[in-house]
């Protein structure tokens, strides 16, 4: 009967942050929903209830919001995670490393007469910006390593033809018909990620210090920076959904991967997450009507569970991570 804690991970979830940032006139926002994680020598709190060694996970959350309030860098979720996750790692001699997982909602500039107004923004989608940032002090803490993972959730996309499913495996088990022509819809979930890379430690007091000098990746912040890579990572993935003559949503999957990575030079993989939405055509025929065979289906019902679930991750060759 004997056991052990064979593994712990702790922090706070769902810290909503939303941040203005006044440039005179001109209003930059950004809503957050943010979740950080430590993990260190932290074993004792739950095999001795020995509270001495926690951070309490409501003072991770202050944490969280004294960051958006200091941190120049909070208006790049990608920057911002970094400089949170490094100081929770210099202040603290016991934490290892923390994970910061940030999840951006969507705020843009509503347009009035064309033009993209001061401080006035609109929900337009339920899409996120999702950034995973991870700081390691496992090999001392003026030895940090970061790592950058990003990406997008929740991009429903549909397209009504250019899509089929044909020579899969008929066996007993098989109902479903063979299609030339199909809807294809799918809530993308895609996460890239960039070669780890060195931080310099904070050198004051507080361990608050963090700029670009400290980041110690080729181009610095400017190789993996957020939007860049994110609006690439976006049109790629929509371009390819939209003029593929798509054999399968693995197929598909697959191309958006690779031109995700032939075109961004520093994304070394790509995990995409695709559902498939289904669509069924509604069978008419008791009232004589044909609206199955794929040249007539108008009317079909979007059917919520179950869905397929296609993941796979593409992969730079030669990267190591
Ligand atoms: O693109 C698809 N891939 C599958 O693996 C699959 N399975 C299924 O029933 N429909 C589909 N469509």
């Amino acid at each position: 009967m004997a056991s052990y804690l064979a593994e712990s991970t702790y922090g706070k979830d769902k810290v909503r942050v939303f941040r203005v940032v006044r440039e005179d006139k001109v209003h930059h926002i950004v809503e957050y929903n943010v979740q950080v994680l430590l993990e260190g020598e932290l074993d004792t709190s739950y095999t001795q209830a020995d509270n001495g060694v926690v951070v309490a996970t409501d003072s991770i959350k202050n944490i969280t919001y004294y960051l958006a309030k200091i941190s120049p860098h909070v208006l790049s979720a990608e920057r911002f995670g970094l400089h949170l996750a490094t100081h929770l790692v210099s202040k603290y001699a016991h934490i290892r490393k923390a994970l910061v997982t940030i999840e951006q909602l969507r705020w843009t500039r509503i347009a009035v007469d064309g033009k993209p107004h001061d401080h006035s923004f609109l929900r337009d989608g339920e899409e996120k910006r999702v950034v995973k940032v991870q700081v390691d002090a496992s090999r001392g803490k003026d030895q940090l390593v970061g790592s950058v993972s990003a990406g997008i959730n929740d991009l429903l996309v549909l397209k009504t033809t250019g899509s089929a499913f044909e020579g899969f495996i008929r066996d007993e088990y098989t109902t479903l018909p063979q299609v030339d022509d199909r809807i294809f819809s799918t809530s993308v979930d895609v996460l890239y990620t960039f070669a780890p890379f060195e931080i310099t430690a904070p050198s004051d007091e507080k361990r608050l210090e963090f700029d670009e000098k400290q980041i110690q990746a080729p181009g610095r912040l400017g190789a993996w920076e957020g939007l860049k890579v994110s609006e690439s990572a976006r049109e790629i993935t929509l371009s390819v959904f939209a003029t593929d003559e798509s054999a399968s949503v693995q197929a598909t999957l697959y191309k958006m991967g690779q031109r995700l990575i032939s075109q961004n030079g520093a994304v070394n993989r790509a995990t995409y997450t695709l559902p498939n939405k289904h669509y069924i055509p509604v069978d008419l025929k008791f009232i004589g009507i044909d609206n199955t065979s794929p040249a007539l289906a108008e009317v079909f019902a979007p059917v919520s569970a179950p869905s397929g679930l296609i993941a796979a991750t593409v992969a730079r060759v030669g990267a190591s991570c």
